[in-house]
C-alpha cells in the first residue's frame, strides 16, 4: 500500500512513532493510502528547516530569481496535470470536470499571480519637514514575515493550500504545511514540482496529520512559527488564534459561513436557478462560498422553487472516473452524519422537504461511500439551527421575503460574513444592496467569480483579514519605515 510522508528540508521521511493513518477514498470507502502522522518531533524537524532556510539562499535571492522559480512550480503543477487531477479526485471523490476546471488549473496559478505581483508593487515614501528647514524622507521597504504555517482544509484542498503558500513564497517566506488529513496526497505531490522546479531545500515543507493534540495542535504552539495562514472552521480558528497568541503571533484566518442568495423578481430566472444550483450544489456543497439560505421576493418563489428542485434533480450522482457525474460523496462517513444530523433536524423543526432529504440508493460498489443526496427545504422558523448554522453540504432552505430591506435584514441576521449572491436585473438595486451586505464578498448575477487581485475574506466570524493580490503582501510581508533626516 502506497504510504505519504511527511517533505522535511527537501526530503520524504516517515514519522520516528511509526504511526499512520488511513486515507479514504470518500466515494468507495476503500483505503487510498497509509499517511504518516507527525509528532512533535517531525514538526520540530520542519520548522527549524524552514528557520534555517530563511537564513540560506532563500532569503538572500533576488526577487526576479524567485518568482522565475515559482513560474516553474506553476508550470511543474500543469506538466503533471492528470497526476494531480487524479490524486485530487481521490481523496476527494469530487468530479473531474469539477477539478480539472477549478482545483488544479487555480493550484498553477495562484504561484504565477503572486510571482508576477511581486515583481509589481511599489512601496510608500513620504517627503517631511523638519524645524531646520533641512527635511527628512520617509520610505518603507517589505521584508518576508519568516516562516509560516499553514494549515488547509479539504474541500479544495490544492487551491486552498497554494492559496497561501504562492504569495508566502512569493514574498520570500518559508513554510510549514499542514493540509486535512483528510486529503494529504496533492500537498505531498508538490514537493516533488517543488524540488524539481529548484525551490531551495527547507522553503516549502508538510507535515501531515490531525488537528487537536496532533500535528495541526504542536505546529500553532510552536513557538519559531512567526504566522499563520488558515481556511477551515469558525471554532477551529478560534483555537489557533488563541494559540498564535502566545509570542504575539500574527494570523489570517478563512472560516466558515452560511451564505445567503437574495433572488429579487426583477431578476433573470435562469441565470438565478444556474448560479443558485451551482452555489448549493457544486461539490456537493462543500464550498466555503456556497449559499445554503436562499431568499427569494414573494411573486417568484413558487416558480423558482419548483426549477430549483428540477435541477437539483437532474444531478448525477457517481465517482470521479464517471464522465457522465456532476455530483460526488461527500468527503467522509463522519461529516455525513453531521450533514445527515442537519437533514433529521430540519424535518424536526417541520421543513417541507422540496426534494432529497437522505442518503441515496447507490451500486453496490459505491455502497461504503459517503453519499447523499441534494437537499431543498422550504417552511423553517429564521431560528431553526438547520438555517442558522453553516451544514458544509448539498442543501439549502429557500424562503420568500417581500421587501429589499427585509431581504437585507435576513441576510445580515448571522454573526457569520462570508459571501453573498444577488440576483436582479436592476442596476441601481444591485449596487444598493450590495453596498448594504455584511459579507467580504458580494456576487451580482454571478457565484464563485473569482480575480485573484481582488481582496478575499470574510467579515465578522467569518474571517480575519483579506488575502489575494497586494492584500496578501500585508499579511506575508513586515513592512519597515525608514526615516532618513536630510
Ligand atoms: N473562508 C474560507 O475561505 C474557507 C474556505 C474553505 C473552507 N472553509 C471552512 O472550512 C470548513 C471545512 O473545512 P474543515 O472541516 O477541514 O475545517 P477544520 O477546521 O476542521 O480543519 C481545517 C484544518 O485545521 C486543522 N485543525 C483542526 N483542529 C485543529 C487544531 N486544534 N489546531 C490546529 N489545526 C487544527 C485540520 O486538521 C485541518 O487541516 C468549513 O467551516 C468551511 O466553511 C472556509
Ligand atoms: O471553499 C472555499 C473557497 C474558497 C476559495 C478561494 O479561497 C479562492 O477562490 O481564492
Amino acid at each position: 500500500m502506497k504510504e505519504i510522508k511527511h517533505y522535511i528540508n527537501g526530503a520524504y521521511v516517515g514519522s520516528a512513532s511509526g504511526r499512520l493513518f488511513d486515507n479514504i477514498n470518500p466515494a468507495n470507502g476503500r483505503v487510498l493510502s497509509k499517511v504518516h502522522e507527525a509528532g512533535r518531533e517531525e514538526v520540530d524537524a520542519a520548522v527549524r528547516a524552514a528557520r534555517a532556510a530563511l537564513k540560506g539562499p532563500w532569503g538572500r535571492m533576488s526577487v526576479e530569481e524567485r518568482t522565475a522559480i515559482l513560474h516553474r512550480v506553476a508550470d511543474g503543477i500543469t506538466a503533471r496535470f492528470d497526476e494531480f487531477l487524479e490524486a485530487e479526485c481521490l481523496d476527494t471523490g469530487k468530479p473531474r470536470s469539477l477539478a480539472s476546471h477549478i482545483d488544479i488549473p487555480r493550484g498553477a496559478a495562484n504561484f504565477k499571480v503572486f510571482a508576477d505581483l511581486v515583481k509589481n508593487v511599489a512601496a510608500e515614501a513620504f517627503e517631511m519637514a523638519t524645524p531646520d528647514g533641512a527635511g527628512a524622507l520617509n520610505y518603507a521597504v517589505r521584508r518576508p514575515k519568516g516562516v509560516i504555517g499553514v494549515i488547509s482544509p479539504w474541500n479544495l484542498p490544492l487551491l486552498l493550500m497554494t492559496w497561501k503558500v504562492g504569495p508566502a513564497l512569493a514574498c520570500g517566506n518559508t513554510v510549514v504545511v499542514k493540509p486535512s488529513e483528510e486529503t494529504p496526497t496533492t500537498t505531498a505531490l508538490l514537493g516533488e514540482v517543488m524540488q524539481q522546479a529548484g525551490v531551495p531545500d527547507g522553503v516549502y515543507n508538510v507535515v501531515h496529520g490531525f488537528g487537536g493534540n496532533s500535528a495541526g495542535a504542536f505546529l500553532t504552539e510552536h513557538p519559531d512559527v512567526d504566522a499563520y495562514t488558515f481556511t477551515g472552521e469558525t471554532g477551529t480558528g478560534e483555537t489557533i488564534m488563541k494559540a498564535a497568541a502566545n509570542g504575539v503571533r500574527q494570523v489570517s484566518l478563512e472560516l466558515g459561513g452560511k451564505n445567503a442568495g437574495i433572488v429579487f423578481a426583477d431578476c433573470d430566472m435562469d441565470k438565478a436557478i444556474e448560479g443558485t444550483l451551482r452555489s448549493a450544489f457544486a461539490n456537493c456543497g462543500q464550498v466555503c462560498l456556497g449559499t445554503e439560505r436562499v431568499y427569494v421576493q414573494r411573486p417568484i418563489f413558487d416558480e423558482f422553487v419548483a426549477r430549483l428542485k428540477a435541477g437539483a434533480e437532474q444531478l448525477v450522482l457517481g465517482p470521479p472516473d464517471d464522465a457522465t457525474s456532476n455530483f460526488g460523496p461527500l468527503i467522509s462517513l463522519k461529516h455525513r452524519e453531521k450533514v445527515l444530523s442537519y437533514y433529521q433536524k430540519a424535518v424536526e423543526d417541520g421543513a417541507t422537504v422540496i426534494t432529497g432529504g437522505g442518503v441515496p440508493d447507490m451500486p453496490a460498489e459505491l455502497a461504503h461511500g459517503a453519499w447523499v443526496q441534494p437537499t431543498i427545504w422550504t417552511g423553517l422558523k429564521d431560528d431553526s439551527a438547520v438555517v442558522t448554522e453553516e451544514i458544509f453540504g448539498p442543501c439549502c432552505h429557500v424562503r420568500p421575503f417581500d421587501s429589499e430591506e427585509e431581504a437585507v435584514a435576513l441576510a445580515n441576521s448571522l454573526p457569520y460574513g462570508l459571501a453573498s449572491a444577488i440576483w436582479t436585473e436592476n442596476v441601481t438595486r444591485a449596487h444598493r444592496v450590495a453596498g448594504q451586505l455584511e459579507a467580504g464578498i458580494v456576487w451580482v448575477n454571478s457565484w464563485f467569480l473569482r480575480d485573484l487581485r481582488t481582496a478575499f475574506g470574510g467579515s465578522k466570524q467569518s474571517g480575519i483579514g483579506r488575502e489575494g493580490g497586494v492584500h496578501s503582501l500585508e499579511f506575508y510581508t513586515e513592512m519597515k519605515n525608514i526615516c532618513v533626516k536630510l
